[in-house]
């Protein structure tokens, strides 16, 4: 019995030039229990992994922002703080290279994401300025401003119930910060080699290899019963 799985996506499942890895469609479509795939990207991004692997759609997008059951969407967070937030970056002369109406941002239903070239510490002060309601997230990828609360191991822990599964069953594989709550919720947590320092010290194992290269191992050893190096 393979156990249930919580899955990061960018560089978890992708390649260090963020290409979706083939494997993911050798090793995912017969998982014999559920793969939730859990990400800082918006909600299309994830529906659409699921979908083209002809699995449920088990989502959790947007860092927890909004998870898919399968059947229902259920939105766990606020946009009006962090969409504050980004017009005070803007305001104070902060650039948005990623517009509200481009891909990366037009379907994004609680928070707002801009490129890693983004003045951070801007960012970390109107996010500072918002009393507590929304913090920033680096996940390697990009900066998130997100509501505070919200986080994929809460989104975890919703879906689960909604699923009818121990969250602690679940298997998790990731490679960043937005990834340590995930950790904290699953019963055995995985970093790639890849990982920043956040999730390399919340996982219970950290990999010897990176990417999918390191999915991969964990994937391969726990549908043959062994223990991923
Ligand atoms: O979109 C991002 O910033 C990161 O996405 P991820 O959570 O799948 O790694
Ligand atoms: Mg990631």
């Amino acid at each position: 019995m393979v156990p249930p799985l919580a899955l990061d996506i960018d560089g978890t499942l992708t390649t260090p030039d963020h290409r979706m890895d083939p494997r993911v469609f050798e090793l995912l479509p017969e998982w014999d229990a559920p793969v939730v795939f859990a990400t800082g990207k918006a909600f299309p991004y994830p529906v659409a992994l699921a979908h083209f692997l002809g699995r449920p759609e088990l989502v959790i997008a947007e860092n927890g922002g909004v998870i898919h059951d399968g059947e229902e969407t259920t939105f766990l967070g606020d946009p009006a703080a962090p969409r504050a937030a980004l017009e005070a970056y803007v305001e104070q002369g902060g650039e948005v290279a990623w517009p509200a109406d481009g891909t990366v941002n037009r379907w994004r239903e609680t928070e707002v994401a801009l490129p890693l070239d983004a003045d951070e510490s801007l960012l970390r002060a109107v996010a500072d300025e918002a009393d507590g309601a929304v913090e920033v997230v680096d996940t390697g990828y990009a900066y998130h401003l997100k509501p505070a609360g919200i986080d994929k191991g809460r989104a975890l822990e919703r879906l689960s119930m909604v699923l009818g599964i121990d969250p602690g069953s679940f298997v998790a594989i990731g490679d960043s910060e937005n990834d340590v709550s995930t950790f904290t919720v699953a019963g055995d947590a995985y970093a790639v080699a890849n990982a920043d320092q956040a999730a390399r010290d919340a996982a219970d194992h950290v990999l010897a290899r990176g990417y999918m290269d390191g999915t991969a191992d964990v994937l391969t050893a726990l549908a043959n019963g062994t223990t991923p190096e």
